[in-house]
């Protein structure tokens, strides 16, 4: 569904990204872990169709920095970070903006662009908000509205940049599990994130990106190691494996103390 062959991208004459190279099938949950700084956004960018100095981004198997706006917006959708927002806008209205890709110039939504809306709103489990103005909801809530749009813009890939940020802990989990529903109807779905244990817990595969470079590219099981963790954190970092086998990190116990 995405392949993404030997990206390099400077800005001016910075490198941020050198020969980056992976791909991915649909219905997965990717984890996207690296330092503050390290190129995550930017690499987003170049799968939204910026054009990378060197190396392409597939799409489908179509060339994504030689796609229309619209062409790209049909096929990938990006979910930026919640912000409380001010929008005066119903949940209904910003939903229905998700079609807006999918209108010709003058024509106005019609009764099947209500109906994809009355189903992004039923897979997100929020029909109940539709008359809700999306400034009043919590942060959780408009992340889900976000989430909502992008499935009525009808793309079966999305991005989303630290979808958990600024969202207490129920919210996360929320959000989070909505992931997992949306990856059991066919998506894919690429987040940063900077919650190792988020990766642990629910993503089937996951991209490390350390000085510019791919350093791992693997189920979580055989990336999410306590090497490896220390080493892209520069922090000690232990693996533990629960009675159930589930994985936590956590600090390592050397590190907790204060000298
Ligand atoms: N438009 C730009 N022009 C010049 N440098 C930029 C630009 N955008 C980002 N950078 C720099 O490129 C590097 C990578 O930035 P990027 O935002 O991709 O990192 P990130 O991994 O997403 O960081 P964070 O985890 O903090 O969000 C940083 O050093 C940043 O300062």
């Amino acid at each position: 569904m995405l392949r993404v062959s030997h990206l390099n991208f400077s800005y001016g004459d910075t490198p941020i990204l050198r020969d980056i190279s992976f791909e991915l099938a649909a219905s997965q949950s990717v984890c996207l872990l690296g330092k503050n700084g390290v190129g995550k956004s930017t690499l987003f960018k170049l799968l939204l169709g910026i054009k990378p100095s060197v190396g392409c981004v597939f799409l489908e198997g179509r060339d994504v920095s030689k796609m229309s706006r619209k062409e790209i917006a049909a096929m990938i959708s990006y979910i930026p970070q919640t912000q409380k927002s001010t929008h005066q806008f119903t949940v209904f209205e910003m939903v229905l903006m998700g079609r807006t890709a999918n209108f010709q110039a003058v024509r106005q939504p019609g009764k099947a662009d209500y109906q994809v809306v009355e189903q992004a709103l039923e897979l997100l489990s929020i029909g109940r908000l539709r008359q809700r103005l999306f400034c009043d909801l919590s942060g959780g809530e408009q992340q889900l509205v976000i989430i909502a749009r992008s499935v009525a813009q009808e793309s079966r890939v999305f991005i989303m940049d630290e979808p958990c940020a600024n969202l207490d802990y129920s919210n996360q989990l929320m959000v989070l599990k909505m992931i997992r529903r949306l990856v059991a109807e066919g998506y894919l779905i690429i987040q940063a994130t900077h919650d190792p244990n988020h990766a642990l817990q629910y993503a089937d595969h996951v991209l490390l990106l350390q000085e510019g470079t791919l350093t791992a590219n693997d189920h979580p099981e055989v990336v999410l190691t306590s090497k490896n963790l220390s080493e892209l954190y520069q922090v000690p970092i232990e693996v533990h494996a629960l009675a159930d086998r589930r994985k936590v990190c956590l600090p390592s116990q050397q590190d907790k103390e204060v000298s």
